[in-house]
C-alpha cells in the first residue's frame, strides 16, 4: 500500500468563502491572533505546499516566524524551518520569489520535466497528487500543510486527500465572483466532523477532522469501478466492480455485460476468481451501484454473491432507483453484518453513464 504523509489543509476565508479579492495586492484575513495559530501549525509541518498561482499571487515566504517555534523544532531534532512545496505545470515560477529566496529550507518543485529552469529548488517530476504525496512521504515528510490557494484546495479534497481541515472565517464579505474562492466546484467525496471551534477576536477558527471511511483509498477504487462502467454496452444499467485485498491491492474487475452479456459487473469481478479465494475474507467490493437484491437473467443477486463470497465490505456511490425494481441490496448486506459505505457525492458521475434508461437524469 503506498504510503502517504497525513495531510492538514489551512485556510483563510470571507464569510462569503473567498480566499482573497480580485485586487492585485494580498487581502489579508487573518489578526495577529490567528497568524500566530497558523504558525503553530506551520512550525508543526515536514513541509508546506501551496499552488503555484499563490508563488506567483503571494509572493510568500512559507516560514516559521516565531523564534521560539524555531528553537522548539531544533531541540526536537527537525530542520529548522518546514520544507516549502509547490506544482506547477506550466512551470511559470520567478527564480526570485521569496519562495525560492528566503530561508535555508529545502524547496520541491513538482513539474513536468523541462519546464522549470533556473530556480534555486529540487525539481521532481509530476505525475498526479497522490504520486507527490507519496514521493513527499519517501522524503521523510510525516505532516504536510496544504495552504492553498483555491485549485489546490479543490483537488486535495475532491481527491479525499484531508486529513484536517482548519477554516478562519473573517468577519466581512469580498462579494466579487472574480476573486478565487476557497474551493471550486467538484465531488468531496469525503465527510468531515467539526472538532473544534475557536474565537480569536473576531475570527472564528473551525477545525475539522475527515470521517475515517470512505478513506482516500476507497474513493480512488471507487472512482476506478465508475470508470470501468465505460466499457458496458448501454443495454440495462452500465456498472463498473473492483475488488481489493486487504492491503488494497485490485485482485479483480468487472463491468456489466463482462464475460456473458447478461452479467452484472460483481458477478464478472467474481467469475474471475476461484471460488473460496481466501483474498475474499478480508476484501473490499467497489461497485458504482447498489448490488442487486434480485434478478431474473442469472439465479442469485450480486447481494447473494456478495454474501457467499464471505466479502465483508462494500462501497457503492449510487443507490438503485426503483426504475425496474425495489432494490434492497445495501440493507440487505448490512443485516447480514457487512459493513456499507455509500459515497453519495460521487452518484452523479454514475448517473452521467446511465441516462439511456428511463426516468434516469442528471
Ligand atoms: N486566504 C488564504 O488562506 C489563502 C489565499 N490564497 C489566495 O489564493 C489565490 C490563488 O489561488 P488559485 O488561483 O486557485 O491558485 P493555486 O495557488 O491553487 O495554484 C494553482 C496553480 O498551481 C499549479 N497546480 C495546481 N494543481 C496542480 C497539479 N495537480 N499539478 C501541477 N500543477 C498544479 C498550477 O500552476 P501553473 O499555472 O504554473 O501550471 C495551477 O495554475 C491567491 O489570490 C492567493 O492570495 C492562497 C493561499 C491561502
Ligand atoms: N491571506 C492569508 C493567508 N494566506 C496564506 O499565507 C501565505 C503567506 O505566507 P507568508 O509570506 O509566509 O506570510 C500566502 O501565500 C497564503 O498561502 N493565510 C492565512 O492564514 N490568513 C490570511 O489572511
Amino acid at each position: 500500500m503506498i504510503q502517504r504523509p497525513h495531510v492538514l489543509l489551512s485556510a483563510a476565508v470571507s464569510l462569503d468563502g473567498y480566499l482573497d479579492d480580485a485586487s492585485d495586492t494580498r487581502l489579508v484575513l487573518s489578526n495577529e491572533e490567528d497568524w500566530a495559530r497558523v504558525d503553530g501549525l506551520r512550525a508543526a509541518s515536514d513541509a508546506i505546499l501551496v499552488g503555484a498561482n499563490t508563488i506567483r499571487a503571494d509572493n510568500p515566504r512559507l516560514l516559521v516566524r516565531s523564534p521560539e517555534l524555531v528553537a522548539k523544532r531544533v531541540a526536537e531534532g527537525s530542520p529548522e524551518q518546514p520544507v516549502k512545496v509547490t506544482l506547477t505545470r506550466s512551470g511559470s515560477l520567478d527564480p526570485a520569489a521569496q519562495f525560492f529566496t528566503v530561508g535555508d529550507a529545502e524547496k520541491l518543485v513538482y513539474a513536468p520535466p523541462g519546464v522549470v529552469t533556473g530556480v534555486k529548488a529540487t525539481v521532481v517530476e509530476l505525475s498526479g497528487l497522490r504520486e507527490v504525496l507519496a514521493d513527499l512521504h519517501a522524503r521523510g515528510v510525516r505532516r504536510l500543510m496544504v495552504e492553498g490557494g483555491g485549485a489546490v484546495h479543490t483537488q486535495f479534497l475532491t481527491e479525499g486527500l484531508v486529513d484536517e481541515l482548519h477554516l478562519a472565517v473573517a468577519p466581512f464579505f469580498v462579494g466579487d465572483p472574480n476573486a478565487p474562492r476557497f474551493v471550486g466546484p467538484g465531488a468531496f467525496p469525503r465527510g468531515l466532523t467539526l472538532v473544534e471551534s475557536t474565537r480569536l477576536g473576531d475570527i472564528a477558527v473551525l477545525e475539522y477532522h475527515a470521517t475515517p471511511e470512505p478513506s482516500d483509498v476507497d474513493i480512488r477504487h471507487l472512482r476506478e469501478a465508475i470508470a470501468l462502467a465505460e466499457n458496458c454496452p448501454p443495454r440495462t444499467f452500465r456498472v463498473g466492480a473492483v475488488i481489493t485485498a486487504a492491503d488494497g491491492e485490485v485482485i479483480t474487475t468487472g463491468f456489466s455485460g463482462d464475460g456473458d452479456p447478461a452479467n452484472h459487473a460483481e458477478e464478472a469481478a467474481l467469475a474471475k476468481l476461484e471460488p473460496g479465494d481466501p483474498r475474499l475474507a478480508e476484501a473490499t467490493m467497489y461497485t458504482s451501484l447498489e448490488p442487486c437484491s434480485s434478478r431474473t437473467s442469472h439465479p442469485r443477486s450480486c447481494t447473494q454473491l456478495i454474501l457467499d463470497a464471505g466479502i465483508p465490505r462494500v462501497v457503492f456511490a449510487w443507490r438503485e432507483p426503483s426504475v425496474f425494481v425495489d432494490c434492497v441490496g445495501a440493507e440487505t448486506l448490512e443485516a447480514a453484518g457487512r459493513r456499507v459505505i455509500e459515497v453519495p457525492a460521487l452518484a452523479a458521475d454514475v448517473r452521467r453513464a446511465n441516462t439511456h434508461i428511463p426516468g434516469v437524469h442528471l
